[in-house]
């Protein structure tokens, strides 16, 4: 049954009226219509029987539907299919001249899938369609067209009707091919808006299915190791112009690109000679083929580069948004440094990209819905979230699209089983409260007095196995907890996106003390007034230059929660080490420990000034008594020479400039497997140690960026640039907070003219990095794979201790990993990946 209950995508207010604004301005193009046409009803006609029929003599007047025009649309269904053959760079190596190191230090990538000779592309679009439909509640025979975003398909006249065919759509729906190689995807979704607005379409199938590996030249090591072939798919569906879900779009193609990257024709030598009877001697033509795929993959990521965050940033204007009430970046996935790169760009914090390109390569138009389905299935992506995309390739083409999600309330009724803390999250949630979440919920206009009852009733019941009993209602502690964790996480995203919690707090008391279900819909969209794009860019930072040291007023003071309680909570979820210590090595058992260290605010307490950023005497005896025991690193922001000299311990490694600048032991086959690793004699330790500099080309250009910072800002009172070999740190620790902007303008600037380098944040600090897919995390990936006798890194339990934004990469990879040990030193709750907590650098 075709899904018309409109529960999906909650539409944005604030947004939809800006966006509608927009709309009855424009008519043309990438916003989809005026608002006066929206209102209009216009009445045409479609198709709903085959060919077939019709030529048999069935009525057109019969087969033809007078239709309601000028809906709006929204996604309601993802879904996804990869080939089964799984092939890794490893086992690329084998067949060309490449590395794993040397594949994923520039792309990213790490496996890919191919289509085998005895499946189908036809067939994997297909069961990513029907898994679309199952998430959507739509079935086959309610689906009144099938659009394909292919360039391989694999019958020249377009896969679509076999598609079609396969799903068993009942009213021979019109289906058809749309090439427009990586960009086909956004485009098939703009396609599919169109006709959903002004032809009346219902329920429109979006594929993007692809198989390059058909086209590539395996003995070509350049673009061998880029695709990979999959299908992904949406569904979507005609809705009330008020709940639409795609915002604005913006498509382009340049033909004289097209050198850049082809599949052309393979040139036929045309012999136009006349024969002695008139006729042309190369009649009949021969059949021709496809050539191979031939890129300039420098151009490419220029193109990319340059055309992608432009685009983005014009459908957003087109939409009266900007990236602050973007939840998602998604763009093809092409290449790590590209969507690194934009994101950069587009200030898009790392959290907010999403990236699957490591398992699955480049997909071409499949890339977008496969990655979207997966982000949806996981509960990353939830319903509402207002995702940028964009598609770049071949032709060349490119294009994005402002879309919002709605696919989490529909997941959630089919397979998909959000946690607790999702569901509280979600809107959907309010429509059927559970108790606790009810509690937590309607609690949150009174919090202090209720919050500090289920505390204490917690900690009085701890230990017991008895329902805890608040205001008379009985509660699974459990759940409890991770209701009230919520709600903390909760006030936190409310004080940080939506309207003043006091506000939030003012509306939402009344309609629950009227019993009303809460709406659920937390997210307030500011309007801005039009800015200069400059300005917009440095308010973004602005804003994260800000936050790039929370205290915990933002969690506590509009919601009546004290700093100690909501600490306390906080621990709940990651607790202290320190309790934790018998737990931490029973876990640890028998397997060999490796110790990572992080530094500032670590192992020293931060300080105004980064010179005096000195360890104690007993923190270093500590450290220097971990290192006998167990293998330890110091993986740091700063130098590497800067961190020796600050802990001068010889009995570590070091991993300095995030993990850009690493001196190793020298293990069996280091330098093979890492091309960027050589082996040195090291003046430092007098010993063979292996260097491992991913970014050592970036050398003379962060030398560079570092004296244009360094005069750019020096009237710039209280800051300090500092050279950490290869990234650049700008700290405003002590600067004015008036001449923040400034700061943030003179790092901007450099983005503006050294796009291969990017911006990260640390605690006051602005970090200047080259854009490469190298971090911390990466740093402790390496050095486990290279301790000397670690080569089993199964065996090894990884530690490692840090404090600040950049240390989340290592402790998202510990995560990864399953097993190993991340522990967050802070004083304040934060989000992080880590497990465990530790409140200062006393408790390290
Ligand atoms: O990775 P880390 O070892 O934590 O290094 C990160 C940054 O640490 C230093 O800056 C921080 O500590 C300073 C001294 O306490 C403090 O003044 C500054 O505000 C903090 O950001 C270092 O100076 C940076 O270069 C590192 O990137």
């Amino acid at each position: 049954m075709a899904n018309a209950s409109g529960l999906w995508g909650p539409s944005v207010p604030s947004l939809r009226r800006r966006a509608e604004f927009q709309h009855s301005m424009s008519m043309h193009g990438s916003v989809f219509c005026s608002r006066e046409f929206i209102a209009k009803r216009v009445v045409c006609f479609s198709t709903t029987q085959g060919a077939e029929k019709q030529a048999l003599g069935g009525s057109p007047a019969e087969s033809r539907l007078p239709r309601l025009v000028s809906r709006g649309c929204k996604l309601i269904g993802s879904g996804s299919a990869i080939p089964a053959l799984q092939i890794s760079n490893d086992d690329l190596s084998k067949i060309v001249d490449t590395s794993d190191e040397w594949i994923s230090v520039r792309t990213g990538i790490h496996n890919r899938r191919v289509l085998s000779a005895k499946e189908s592309l036809t067939n994997l679009a297909a069961e990513a369609a029907r898994k679309a439909l199952e998430m959507a509640q739509v079935d086959a025979d309610d689906v009144d067209m099938v659009l394909m975003c292919s360039s391989t398909p694999e019958d020249l006249f377009g896969s679509a009707p076999q598609i079609q065919k396969a799903l068993g759509c009942k009213g021979n729906p019109l289906a058809y091919d749309i090439t427009a190689a990586c960009s086909g995807f956004v485009l098939g979704l703009v396609s599919a808006a169109c006709h959903i607005r002004g032809g009346g379409f219902n329920n429109v199938l979006v594929i993007g299915a692809d198989s390059l590996s058909r086209y590539v030249d395996w003995t070509d090591r350049g673009t061998c190791i880029l695709f990979g072939d999959a299908a992904g798919a949406v569904l979507v569906q005609s809705c009330d112009a008020e709940e639409d879900g795609l915002f604005a779009f913006d498509l382009h193609s340049d033909g004289d690109g097209q050198r850049h990257l082809k599949a052309s024709i393979k040139e036929s030598k045309i012999d136009h000679a006349v024969g002695t009877n008139g006729s042309i001697l190369d009649f009949p033509p021969k059949p021709i083929s496809y050539s191979c795929i031939e890129m300039n993959g420098k151009e490419v990521f220029r193109f990319a580069c340059r055309c992608v965050p432009q685009s983005i940033e014009s459908a957003l204007g087109k939409a009266g948004l900007d990236g602050s009430n973007i939840d998602w970046l998604l763009l093809h996935q092409a290449n790590q440094r590209i969507i690194d790169a934009v994101a950069t760009r587009l200030e898009m914090p790392q959290e907010r990209v999403i990236s699957n390109l490591a398992n699955y390569g480049n997909t071409s138009a499949a890339s977008i819905p496969l990655a979207l389905d997966e982000a949806v299935r996981s509960g990353k992506v939830k319903s509402g979230d207002v995702i940028a995309t964009a598609g770049f390739g071949a032709g060349l083409t490119w294009g994005s699209a402002i879309i919002s999600n709605g696919s989490a309330a529909l997941v959630e009724r089919s397979t998909y089983s959000p946690t607790r803390q999702e569901a509280l999250l979600s809107p959907s949630s309010f429509l059927s409260p559970s108790p606790s979440l009810f509690l937590c919920n309607s609690l949150l206009p009174y919090a202090e007095a209720p919050i500090a009852s289920i505390y204490q009733g917690y900690q009085n019941s701890q230990g017991s196995s008895s329902p805890l009993t608040v205001f008379g209602v009985s509660f699974n502690l459990q759940h409890l907890i991770e209701d009230v964790l919520s709600l903390i996480h909760r006030a936190s995203y409310l004080s940080s996106h939506g309207p003043s919690a006091q506000q939030w707090k003012q509306e939402n008391s009344k309609q629950s003390l009227a019993g009303a279900p809460l709406p659920g819909k937390y997210k307030a969209f500011h309007q801005k007034k039009p800015e200069r794009l400059e300005d917009v860019r440095y308010n973004g930072w602005l804003d994260a230059m800000k936050s790039s040291s929370p205290t915990c007023a933002y969690l506590t003071k509009d919601v009546g929660i004290t700093s100690d309680d909501s600490y306390s909570f906080w621990m709940l979820k990651y607790p202290s080490a320190i309790k934790s210590f018998e737990q931490i090595m029973d876990l640890a058992h028998d397997r060999k420990i490796a110790v990572f260290l992080d530094y500032d605010g670590t192992l020293s307490p931060i300080v105004d000034d980064p010179d005096c950023a000195f360890m104690s005497e007993e923190m270093q005896l500590a450290v220097k008594n971990i290192a006998y025991y167990f293998p330890t690193a110091i993986i740091s922001g700063r130098s590497c020479d800067k961190i020796y000299e600050l802990v001068g311990l010889d009995e570590l490694y070091y991993a300095g400039s995030h993990g850009m600048d690493i001196m190793g032991p020298v293990s069996s086959n280091l330098s093979n497997h890492h091309l960027k690793c050589v082996e040195s004699t090291d003046q430092q330790f007098g010993e063979d140690v292996g260097l491992l500099q991913p970014a050592r080309e970036f050398l003379p250009m962060i030398d560079e960026v570092f004296r244009i910072l360094v005069e750019n800002t020096k009237d710039i009172k209280g800051i300090k640039v500092e050279n950490h070999k290869f990234c650049a740190s700008i700290h405003y620790r002590n600067v004015d907070e008036k001449d923040w902007p400034r700061v943030a303008q003179c790092v901007l600037a450099i983005l503006e003219d050294y796009p291969h380098l990017k911006i990260t944040h640390g605690r006051k600090v602005l970090e200047v990095r080259p854009v490469i897919d190298w971090n911390k995390g990466n740093a402790i990936e390496f050095l486990l794979d290279s301790l000397s006798g670690m080569d089993n890194c199964a065996g090894v339990v990884p530690i490692y201790v840090g404090d600040d934004r950049t240390d989340e990469d290592a402790f998202k990879v510990l995560q990864a990993r399953g097993y190993g040990f991340g522990i967050l030193v802070s004083s304040v709750p934060k989000e992080t990946n880590a497990s465990y907590s530790l409140r200062d650098t006393s408790e390290v």
